[in-house]
């Protein structure tokens, strides 16, 4: 199909072409160069665990790959997604139960990986934001959980299979991937699109630049050099912790790293004035609610969001132009919910869309965990203007 025909193309495109620094996963199988004749009918099957451990669940992707013929790479063959809410880091005063639901997870592995196939199945697993989010020791205590769970499973334990990814790799690597399935990537490649992702603890942007004063004015940790096609991109990428969408509602309220959680409720004009809730983020309940005797909507929300951001957020000069932009994860839920895009189709929007809905308040969104869709969707294009 389209779509395998792309997947098989990534793995020759990264595996003959790009060193990332060791940036990909190492298990990415590698076709050899064969001069033997070819062998009548070789077929060979095999399977790759990955979990995706972020701050609002954790996900596993079990994938089916096929090698019909031995000098050719093998095929992406079928992908199996489970996820499990909340993340790992809701367990960070509780491991062993956060380790639980890792071993519910591979319990699913087991049912769609067949028994002899068990011992060569690498399993690897990616934390992002919410154990960033945790203090050192806390971070550590959960990843050597899952590593004595992933020692205890039947599957292939790679070196280092259970980290934190950094948030750079985070961001060039969700580049990598849009700019691959939206064709964009082979060599000299100049009109490719730059990515938006808006996670639960943290949020990436990384792009191309096309003007040398962008790579210029940036600061010197948002520029990541990957060597692809034996030349160098300087992307320009940022991963903004604490500014996943949860987290950043939880700033704006003034709860993320507050004490006195068991008493203080925490209030904004961003949500109703009747509103009362507790919030659960990061192991953490917090007392949310609305000003019942004061002012809700957008003007004040405006000004109490910019309070969080102001001073953090770069703003290239660049992608005030007509820059495209592949928008996912919660800008997707987002725009789905407030009507913008089509939810089984993705869609085109400009900033000023969201920012007019916004203004009509007519999805006043106070769900911090709203429905996640389930494994690939389509993504929200944007236009910046
Ligand atoms: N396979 C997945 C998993 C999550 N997501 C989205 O990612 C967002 C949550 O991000 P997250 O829990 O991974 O948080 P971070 O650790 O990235 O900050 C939700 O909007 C999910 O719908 C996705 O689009 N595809």
């Amino acid at each position: 199909t389209y779509y395998n025909h792309h997947i098989y193309n990534r793995y020759r495109a990264l595996n003959h072409h790009a060193n990332m620094d060791n940036q990909l996963p190492p298990e990415v199988p590698v076709a050899k160069e064969e001069v033997a004749p070819r062998p009548v009918n070789f077929s060979r099957t095999f399977y790759g665990i990955m979990f995706d451990a972020g701050s609002t669940g954790t996900r596993i992707h079990i994938y089916k790959f096929i090698q019909k013929d031995p000098v050719e790479l093998p095929v992406l063959d079928n992908e199996m997604y489970h996820a499990v809410k909340p993340g790992l880091s809701a367990y960070a005063d509780m491991p062993a139960m956060g380790g639980e639901t890792i071993r519910q997870l591979l319990k699913v592995a087991k049912k769609t990986i067949p028994k002899e196939q068990w011992i060569q199945t690498p399993v690897v697993l990616k934390a992002t934001a919410g154990l960033r989010l945790l203090p050192q020791e806390k971070a550590k205590a959960l990843l050597d959980e899952v590593k004595e769970i992933f020692d205890d499973s039947p599957f292939f334990v790679p070196n280092n299979s259970v980290t934190i990814m950094n948030g750079t790799n985070e961001g060039v690597l969700a580049w990598v991937t849009v700019n691959f399935l939206t064709g964009h990537l082979y060599a000299k490649t100049k009109r490719t699109v730059g990515i938006l992702d808006l996670g639960g603890g943290s949020t990436q942007i990384t792009f191309l630049p096309r003007l040398k004063k962008t790579v210029l004015t940036a600061p010197e940790d948002y520029i990541a050099r990957i060597n692809m096609f034996n030349s160098t991109f300087e992307l320009y990428t940022h991963s903004y912790l604490g500014n996943g969408l949860i987290a950043a509602r939880l700033a704006t309220l003034g709860a993320l790293g507050a004490d006195g959680l068991d008493w203080k409720v925490f209030r904004s004009s961003c949500l109703p004035k009747k509103f009362r809730e507790d919030w659960s983020f990061g192991g953490l309940t917090y007392k949310v609610s609305g000003i019942p005797d004061g002012f809700a909507g957008y003007k004040l929300c405006y000004q109490e969001v910019l309070r969080v951001v102001k001073g953090i957020v770069h703003q290239p000069f660049e992608v005030k132009g007509s820059s495209i932009f592949y928008a996912f994860s919660y800008y997707y839920d987002r725009a789905v919910e407030s009507g913008l895009i089509d939810g089984s189709r993705g869609g085109t929007v400009e900033v000023r869309d969201f920012k007019k809905r916004a203004k009509e308040g007519k999805t006043l969104d106070v769900l911090p965990f709203s429905k996640e869709h389930s494994g690939q969707s389509p993504a929200a294009h944007i236009a910046q203007t």
